[in-house]
């Protein structure tokens, strides 16, 4: 059982959702990932979402390009939070995704990250917040990445020329 679930409309999102499961891998917090998408898959879409909680799943990822209605239709069908990643596209650079999945009608929440690879990250470290809030050890963790980031950024001032 893993309390993350991470899903993705295609295998073409994982470049980038690749890059939030690795913060969930610095953390050693397990995760689990598929390819469901609802326009593709819409009995699979359905019945993940719907068995979700009695797996054990706490918190769902869940990224898609274009019309991105994945992230919401997974949020229609279970009451565990859904983070949406809206991915980067060719044609509208991912505003398409990113109204796709924050304009949602008022009932229904994702909480959307920012578009592409940022996304993917904040979605991750998110994740990670919602189960810091019964995980001492993870919510720790947060603050270690946090004060790393922080050191970092002081030390690359002082490299400036
Ligand atoms: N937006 C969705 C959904 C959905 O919302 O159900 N399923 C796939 N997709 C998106 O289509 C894009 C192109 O997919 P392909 O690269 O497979 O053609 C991907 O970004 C995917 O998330």
């Amino acid at each position: 059982m893993s309390a993350i679930s991470v899903v993705m409309g295609s295998k073409s999102d994982w470049p980038t959702v690749k890059k939030g499961c690795k913060i969930l891998e610095q953390f050693g917090v397990d995760y689990e990932k598929n390819v469901i998408s609802a326009h593709r898959m819409p009995n699979e879409m359905f019945a993940f979402a719907q068995n979700a909680v009695e797996k054990g799943t706490k918190v769902i990822i869940a990224c898609a390009g274009g019309a991105a209605h994945l992230p919401g239709m997974i949020a229609a069908n279970t009451p565990l939070p859904v983070i949406g990643i809206p991915g980067q596209t060719k044609a509208l650079g991912g505003m398409d995704s990113l109204l796709s999945i924050v304009q949602m009608p008022a009932g229904i929440p994702v909480a959307t990250q920012a578009i592409g690879v940022a996304g993917a990250k904040n979605a991750a470290l998110l994740a990670l917040q919602i189960l810091g809030i019964n995980d001492p050890t993870i919510q720790q963790q947060i603050l270690d990445y946090r004060k790393q980031m922080h050191d970092q950024s002081i030390e690359s001032g002082a490299h400036l020329d």
